[in-house]
């Protein structure tokens, strides 16, 4: 089991600072969801969790591990991402594609063992596209290319899986779906979610960004409340609970007297 922990973490595109000293900790087998308004840096400073692009300060470790310390390869046995952006231009099938998360497990050019094999067939299997595994990766709709790039990651078993924006192109079952799959297996996750009552549910605790800061974290009772909705969001939010459990439940609507900026 592997925790993630960021520390005073400062990301520059160009010359512009767009995550400027954030601290998180995800705990072994925690489910950390991070929302905020747009642009205010998630899919940036996901980006540094899976190496995509690098810090301009601060800290990540996997594990106890310098994660930019180690080389690709390690990192991605650790660290797997469902990334929000994808080439969608690779040929190759479906079985290939979530085959390429066994790449950190193999040397280059070696041959599938029975595992890797049992691996993909599991993964794809979770992921519920299994019955595609012979489709090219190009012919197949937004969610099923999603659902496609989940099984990669989860053919990567990595322990700690970062995921940007996971819900996007998926029906609300397989919006479930994935969520339950991936904070049911013990891995440790991050999420970037838009939908306020989906971090809610599977998530037990939030961190909320705005321009690129942490303005608030704990669990989602204690952070969501209708004044940060107000203040970060910019719109008015009815708090109630979802029966059974302690998550909130967040009913939306426009801000009374009109929407207010950040
Ligand atoms: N390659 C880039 N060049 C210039 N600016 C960028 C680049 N990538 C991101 N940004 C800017 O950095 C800021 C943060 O972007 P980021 O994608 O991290 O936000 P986000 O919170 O994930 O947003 P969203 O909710 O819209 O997905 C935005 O203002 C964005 O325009």
């Amino acid at each position: 089991m592997t925790s993630l922990i960021l520390r005073d973490v400062h990301v520059t595109i160009g010359t512009t600072p767009v995550v400027t000293g954030v601290s998180l900790t995800a705990p072994s087998g925690g489910r950390v969801g991070i929302v905020g308004p747009n642009g205010s840096g998630k899919s940036t400073l996901l980006r540094a969790v899976y190496r995509h692009l690098p810090l301009a300060g601060g800290s990540i470790t996997v594990g106890g591990e310098d994660l930019w310390a180690l080389t690709p390869r390690r990192a991605a046995q650790l660290v797997a991402a469902l990334p929000q952006e994808t080439r969608s231009d690779f040929d190759v099938t479906v079985w290939e594609m979530a085959a390429m998360g066994r790449t950190p497990h193999k040397r280059p050019f070696a041959a599938d063992t029975e595992r890797d094999v049992a691996v993909v067939a599991d993964a794809l299997a979770h992921a519920g596209v299994a019955h595609l595994a012979g489709r090219r990766f190009t012919t197949l709709s937004g969610g099923e290319r999603q659902r496609v790039l989940l099984a990669r990651a989860l053919a990567q078993q990595a322990p700690v899986l970062v995921l940007d924006e996971p819900t996007n192109h998926l029906d609300v079952r397989h919006q479930f779906d994935l969520l339950g799959l991936v904070t049911s297996a013990g891995t440790t996750v991050v999420a970037a979610l838009h939908d306020l009552n989906l971090a809610a549910a599977y998530c037990d605790h939030v961190y909320v960004l705005a321009a690129g800061r942490v303005v608030a974290d704990g669990p989602p009772y204690e952070v969501l409340t209708p004044e940060l909705v107000r203040e970060v969001f910019g719109v008015d939010a009815h708090v109630t609970s979802v029966p059974g459990t302690d998550a909130p439940h967040l009913i939306l609507r426009p801000a009374a007297g009109g929407p207010t900026t950040r």
